[in-house]
């Protein structure tokens, strides 16, 4: 249980792979629609939003979505085939505590919120080289996730791993930044609601730190982080002074709303999977000139067709979202010929893996995994 990993590339020796256990549901508060804003579409109605809706029945929690029942265990099913594929890849293969069925709310202060199974546990884990690093969440229900790894970040702490939680956010419905949401420019799939009556709390701090795992790109001793408003700017700020000079990092504005992993991938070094070739101007210099490998346009029917009761949580790029065990074999969507074929075209080995409601689960096999031991070391790619 050594932890030791600095990109997403190198060999691959062990990984956590999340858990889809009881995903029953999805929490529409302030959080949740702010930070699903950019592809939330086509839900610009009172009931989508739980300020607007009065309960209709006493202690019924309007924002709840219910999640169509046969997809979340088609869900599960496949995150439990991932496991199996990685396993039988010689990868050691850790998992988080299953949430149990009707688990008891959570709660902050000045909100509560059902919590959700350690599924995307990129999101709110950063792992650098030996370090455990619990970074802070921007959606409520997400809040004790981690908890859920606790046995896993134990043991390889027990085993020498350093272990560090980025400071809390309190959550109010201040805390957040809401310029990206506002900026019509950078809204894909049309506000759910404009957010513009942030309630005030006695608890209010002002906008706080709050950055996902899946918003950097790890290069060894080069860190690429994706900021999209001040609270992610923040987060940046303290891992800055916290890494010190161990690390380089790199500042990208608005590469996308908040995860750049269906953005951008390193596959080797000098090699990127890229969503498109603009990201490259977006890069540092020594970045700009590695291999850009752009897939065709993704097949919409390569996606189930999905009804109006279906929180469609990503976009049709989420394919990108790969996950490598090696410089040369990719795990891919096995319904995404194309990217399949432009792999292979690039003399990449590819493994076929099934996973049918990505876009319902807000991730693909990147987001769902969080690589803890990999041959890597804190090399210097950009020399
Ligand atoms: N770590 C993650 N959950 N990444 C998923 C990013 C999905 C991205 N927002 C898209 O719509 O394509």
């Amino acid at each position: 249980m050594r932890l030791s990993s600095h990109d997403d590339f190198t060999r691959l020796r062990e990984i956590i792979v999340g858990s889809a256990a009881n995903y029953t549901g999805h929490d529409r508060d302030v959080s949740f629609e702010l930070f699903h804003h950019e592809n939330l579409t086509g839900f610009r109605s009172d009931w989508a939003y739980p300020r607007l809706v009065t309960p209709t029945e006493a202690g019924a929690r309007p924002e709840q979505w219910a999640i169509n029942r046969r997809y979340a265990e088609e869900l599960a099913e496949d995150v439990e085939d991932l496991a199996q594929v990685l396993a039988e890849l010689g990868i050691t293969v850790h998992r988080p505590i299953p949430l149990p069925a009707d688990p008891a709310p959570i709660a902050g202060l000045g909100w509560t919120a059902p919590p959700v199974p350690a599924l995307n546990i990129r999101d709110n884990t950063l792992i650098l080289g030996e370090e455990i690093i619990e970074t802070p969440p921007a959606i409520r229900a997400r809040y004790l996730e981690t908890r859920l790894l606790a046995q896993v970040f134990t043991a390889y702490w027990q085993a020498g791993a350093r272990w560090t939680t980025m400071p809390r956010p309190v959550l109010t419905d201040a805390s957040f930044d809401l310029s990206y949401a506002r900026d019509a420019t950078t809204t894909l799939g049309g506000p759910t609601e404009p957010i513009d009556d942030p309630q005030p709390s006695p608890y209010d701090v002002g906008y706080e730190m709050m950055l996902d795992g899946a918003q950097v790109l790890r290069l060894g001793r080069d860190l690429v982080v994706n900021i999209a408003q001040a609270n992610h700017a923040r987060g940046v700020d303290w891992l800055e002074r916290h890494l010190g000079d161990r690390y380089r990092i790199h500042r990208v504005y608005r590469m996308a709303d908040n995860h750049i992993d269906s953005m951008l991938l390193a596959l080797r070094p000098g090699v990127f999977l890229a969503r498109h070739d603009g990201i490259r101007d977006m890069l540092p210099e020594p970045l700009q000139s590695w291999k850009f490998i752009v897939p065709p346009q993704p097949d919409t029917g390569a996606f189930p067709t999905y009804g109006d009761a279906d929180l469609v949580l990503t976009s049709p790029y989420i394919d990108l979202n790969v996950l490598s065990v090696d410089e040369d074999t990719v795990l891919v969507n096995q319904d995404c010929t194309g990217l399949i074929k432009t792999l292979e075209a690039e003399h990449f080995t590819v493994v076929p893996v099934r996973h049918r409601h990505r876009r319902l689960f807000g991730g693909g096999f990147h987001c769902f995994t969080l690589d803890t031991r990999r041959d890597g070391t804190c090399e210097d790619y950009l020399t």
